[in-house]
């Protein structure tokens, strides 16, 4: 029986803005069980509907209120019990991810509300004594800067790791709140630091992610022991779209980190779904300081913001996948407690690490809706700690944090301010701290220094094979498949046993090359676009083959595979939500016919720009693809090089003259969205429904 606790999943849908049309294409449908699902029509089929259930679906109608009390109270009793909880917004850009955690005055969002719950809940705990502080950052292009101070005395702060592979941020200071009043005027003044730019889409558009951290300490004298709750609560920048907001040189920039930030994001889900040995949190600063709510040691909540509007559709399918991965993530609550009574006096050096004690979870309260792990950790940290207990989003205030303290704004005991009595155990502790520190950085030195290697090795090892290539004669050596000419390879598709085989030589041929590449062996990060790219394709083509063959499951693995390469590729992920229902659901899977091999002059003339094929625009793809779409820019990407390489073509939006495909697939799926019934694998955990009919609801 697993212990975990999965990360709950809760999807709201903001109204239209007044200059905005409602479709009706993002819509809440209840399930008869009593819960709900989004469904949300095909942007390039309206008569497909996908659909995704989740325990929690808030319309366009919903209230602050009604988030808040279904989804969020319950819990400010988890943090009470010494737990961390992680809340995060997640969505397009203008999808309300600041309106539903910041909100306004008068429709106050999730951090005002939970701050007003901490100190409710504080006055009925008379039993401790409990001191709350905050600590808010945002992380800008991949930098993180403290949000309490000024900007002018806000240098970039390091992310570290503690021996006990706690990542916390150095020097972020942290704020004593002693009412809620006193956080709301400390808050405002913080969100004026934060980085705001106005887009086409946005006008007043984060372009950073702010965590917002409270952590609460509960001093229970009586029982000789201090619990430490802590909750984040994080607005993560939304993604964009540049052609659509307009974006400028500067923005571009920020726009370009906050979009590499949230695909590693997404990678990291992946790479937990998967189950991976290595996560790929190291690959940014967002993804480090999450560690602990992405299969770490926290309660989460991920709060999913969509927009209406046909013009956020795919990016409200993309939101909905990660949503859906996100769910799976299993996350492993620790409760952080302490003993207050001091341990005899020892040198640092001789004390060995706490071993874990398991606690039977009554001791933590349950949290709606969700399943609870049976049991829970905590880390006794009795005596001084061999490595001290630093707040996961850090300690070591800055001098005019210090400052704020001593000022009197908040009135709250800070853990420092017992420095009247210096004993030996504050003297060892200090040692102990400061010898942490050296190590921390010594180790990120040697870290740096073996990135920069890895990185040399990388390029020294595309030199040496660039070199192989352009010296190396022979006819065997297998040819680049992107730089096949049309239609060389065409024979192959008569031949599948030999393509499969083709194939596999291929993706083994990379994955040993990947593999030379060192410690970064199972992450695509490592990989070149190109070689992501060119492996994706690969995987893609392999993929198609079987499931052509009926052979769902091995289809489904290889397209995730494919998927890990191209994480941005939109019609893939539709294609991995396809066949998983089908595989779900024990039917036949029916890819949608290839396209018919067309000359280049033809596609061309095809999309309406140009009147005849030149040459010059015939091998020249860049300046193809910068007459397409967004849509098919992506999967040209990945799957046309393959189609002309003549390995086949993987099409999900079936022109007029494919209607047949489509009819066919959805006589099979609409009978039970029609009937009302929920579909059989259709639970608050199942994936997304595959796509049916419309108009038959
Ligand atoms: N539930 C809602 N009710 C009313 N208005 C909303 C709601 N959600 C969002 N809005 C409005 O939509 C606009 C965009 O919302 P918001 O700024 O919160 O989006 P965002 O996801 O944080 O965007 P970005 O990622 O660009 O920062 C704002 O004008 C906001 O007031």
């Amino acid at each position: 029986m697993s212990s975990g606790h999965k990360v709950k999943i809760a999807a709201r849908l903001r109204p239209p803005l007044p200059q905005e049309l409602n479709d009706d294409g993002v819509r809440i449908v209840p399930n008869e069980d009593g819960l709900s699902a989004i469904c949300v029509t095909n942007p390039r089929d309206p008569s497909q509907i996908f659909k995704f259930p989740f325990s929690s679906c808030y319309g366009s109608a919903s209230k602050q209120e009604d988030i808040f009390e279904r989804d969020v109270r319950p819990l400010i009793d988890v943090v009470y019990s010494g737990v961390t909880v992680t809340i995060f917004a997640y969505g397009v850009t203008s999808s309300g991810k600041t309106h539903t955690m910041q909100g306004t005055k008068a429709e106050p969002g999730v951090i005002p509300r939970v701050v007003d719950a901490l100190f409710e809940a504080k006055a009925q705990k008379p039993q401790y004594e409990t001191t709350i502080t905050a600590s808010y950052m945002e992380i800008y292009k991949d930098k993180v800067y403290d949000l309490l101070v000024a900007r002018e005395t806000a240098p970039k702060l390091p992310v570290r790791e503690n021996g006990e592979g706690m990542v916390f941020v150095a020097s972020l200071s942290t704020e004593p709140v002693a009412s809620a009043e006193d956080f709301h005027s400390i808050f405002t003044t913080a969100n004026k630091r934060r980085s705001v730019g106005s887009t086409r889409l946005n006008n007043a558009s984060s372009r950073s992610h702010a965590v917002l951290t409270m952590e609460l300490k509960m001093v229970d004298s009586q029982e000789n022991k201090t619990l430490t709750g802590k909750i984040n609560l994080v607005d993560l920048a939304g993604s964009e779209n540049n052609k659509m907001t307009g974006n400028d040189r500067d923005r571009m920039a920020e726009s370009s980190a906050i979009n590499k930030s949230l695909s590693v994001l997404g990678q990291v889900v992946h790479a937990l779904n998967r189950g991976d040995s290595r996560i790929p949190y190291r690959n940014s600063k967002l993804t480090r300081i999450l560690q602990d709510a992405l299969g770490g040691s926290s309660v989460g909540l991920l709060i999913c913001n969509l927009a209406p509007g046909v013009k956020f559709r795919q990016d409200t399918l993309n939101t909905l996948n990660f949503a859906v991965r996100t769910k799976d993530v299993e996350n492993k609550p620790v409760i952080n407690e302490r003993e207050n009574r001091p341990a005899p006096k020892q040198h640092f050096s001789a004390l060995a690490p706490p071993a874990p004690k398991l606690v039977p979870l009554q001791s933590a309260p349950p949290v709606a809706g969700s399943s609870r792990p049976s049991l829970v950790i905590t880390r006794p940290t009795a005596g001084p700690s061999r490595v001290p207990r630093i707040s996961a989003m850090g300690t070591a205030p800055y001098p005019n944090a210090e400052r704020r303290k001593e000022s009197g704004i908040g009135i709250v005991q800070h853990r420092n301010s017992l420095d009247k009595a210096i004993t030996q155990q504050d003297i060892d502790e200090r040692i102990s701290k400061a010898v942490e520190a050296e190590v921390a950085k010594r180790l990120e030195v040697r870290l740096e220094e073996l990135e920069r290697q890895r990185v040399q090795d990388e390029e020294a090892r595309r030199a040496r094979e660039q070199t192989e290539i352009s010296h190396d004669p022979t006819p065997e050596k297998q040819p680049d498949l992107q730089s096949l000419p049309s239609g060389l390879l065409t024979p192959l598709l008569k031949r599948h046993q030999d393509l499969d085989n083709e194939l596999r030589r291929r993706l083994q041929e990379l994955e040993r090359k990947y593999e030379r590449g060192k410690a970064e062996a199972e992450s695509a990060i490592g990989l070149s676009p190109a070689s992501r790219k060119k492996t994706g394709r690969a995987y893609v083509a392999l993929a198609r083959s079987h499931s052509e063959k009926g052979d769902l499951q091995i289809a489904l693995d290889l397209y995730r595979k494919a998927e890990s390469y191209v994480p941005d590729n939109v019609k893939l992920k539709e294609r991995i939500i396809e066949i998983e229902w089908s595989v779900a659901q024990g039917k036949e899977f029916k890819p949608s016919p290839k396209r018919p091999k067309r000359s280049k002059g033809k596609r061309r003339n095809a999309k309406g720009k140009t009147g005849t094929a030149s040459r010059a625009s015939s091998n020249a793809p860049e300046e193809r693809r910068g007459n397409e779409t967004d849509d098919d820019e992506t999967v040209e990407n990945i799957l046309e090089p393959i189609a002309e390489a003549g390995f086949g073509v993987e099409v999900t939006n079936s022109p007029r003259k494919q209607a047949g495909a489509d009819v066919e697939a959805a006589a099979s799926t609409p009978r039970k969205l029609r009937s009302g019934k929920r579909l059989a694998n259709g639970s608050d955990d199942d994936a997304p429904s595959a796509p049916v009919k419309r108009g038959k609801t």
